[in-house]
């Protein structure tokens, strides 16, 4: 078990003066799916929006402590933040596809890097949306508008073009929470394949989706770290009362 990201002792606050992550010690271990949850305001969106320096543009107030990815601590102002970004791609809650075609959602990255080789693009394409589990259901109508496919394919493409500029971390917050059973069940089952290349951090829909995905998982309430550990540990024998409570559904 090798750990990707390090994140010490990390403490946040916007602007309103709430602390909304307060000294986070938590490490993201590679080639596995790292799940972060808890009931809402917990600080968990605030966590992955630090690992590709999204909180840049927040109105914060207040940042201290440490995010090691790649021997290099990613809070220091001489990060190249679009290179992190490249790095650690995120899948937001809604997909938001660009108003182009299939091809060209997935291409435009590599498209934006200069790649020009049509090929190449086509392969890269390709290998995305197999990755994403998209490939046999859009690969005849890859010049359709994006916004021609439904919501659940929508995500699954939103997730290609991440896969596409070959990240070695995906974020995901709530990839699935706007889904439904089928499209979520396609997204969770191409978790299981994504994580032998990839290291993935995930805030899930629920616990449901937390307990059946996690191989790693962190449950934050109001800013803090409660419990951290082995998936099926965590969600079989918790040690603290609080996760036992949540994840038992008896608040939240
Ligand atoms: N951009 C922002 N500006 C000000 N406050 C914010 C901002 N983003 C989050 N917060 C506050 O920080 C706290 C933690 O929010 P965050 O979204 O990180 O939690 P979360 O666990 O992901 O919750 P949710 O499941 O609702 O997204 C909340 O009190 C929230 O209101």
């Amino acid at each position: 078990m090798q750990s990707k990201i390090s994140v010490q002792n990390l403490s946040l606050t916007y602007s309103d003066g709430v602390e909304s992550l307060h000294e986070i010690n938590v490490e993201v271990i590679a080639n596995a799916v790292n799940v972060f949850f808890g009931p809402a305001g917990g600080g968990k969106s605030s966590l992955l929006r630090a690992f590709n320096r999204l909180n840049d543009l927040a109105d914060v107030r207040h940042l201290s402590g440490e995010i090691w990815f790649n021997g290099k601590n990613i809070l220091e102002p001489d990060t190249d933040v679009i290179e992190l970004r490249r790095k650690i791609g995120m899948v937001f809650s809604r997909p938001v596809p660009l108003p182009l075609t299939l091809w060209e959602n997935v291409a435009y990255g590599l498209l934006l890097m200069g790649e020009k080789r049509k090929n190449r693009l086509d392969e890269a394409v390709e290998k995305a949306l197999r990755l994403a589990a998209l490939w046999d259901e859009v690969k005849d109508r890859l010049n359709d508008p994006a916004s021609a496919i439904s919501g659940g394919q929508q995500q699954r493409l939103c997730l290609a073009r991440v896969l596409a500029l070959e990240p070695e971390v995906i974020l995901l917050d709530e990839p699935t929470s706007a889904l439904d059973p089928v499209s979520t069940a396609k997204i969770e089952y191409s978790l299981l394949e994504l994580k032998e290349q990839y290291t993935i951090v995930l805030v899930p829909h629920n616990v449901q989706q937390a307990a059946r995905v996690a191989d790693y998982a962190a449950f934050f309430l109001q800013g803090r770290l409660v419990e951290y550990g082995i998936g099926k540990q965590l969600f079989v024998s918790p040690k603290v009362k609080e996760t036992e409570d949540y994840v038992t559904g008896r608040f939240g």
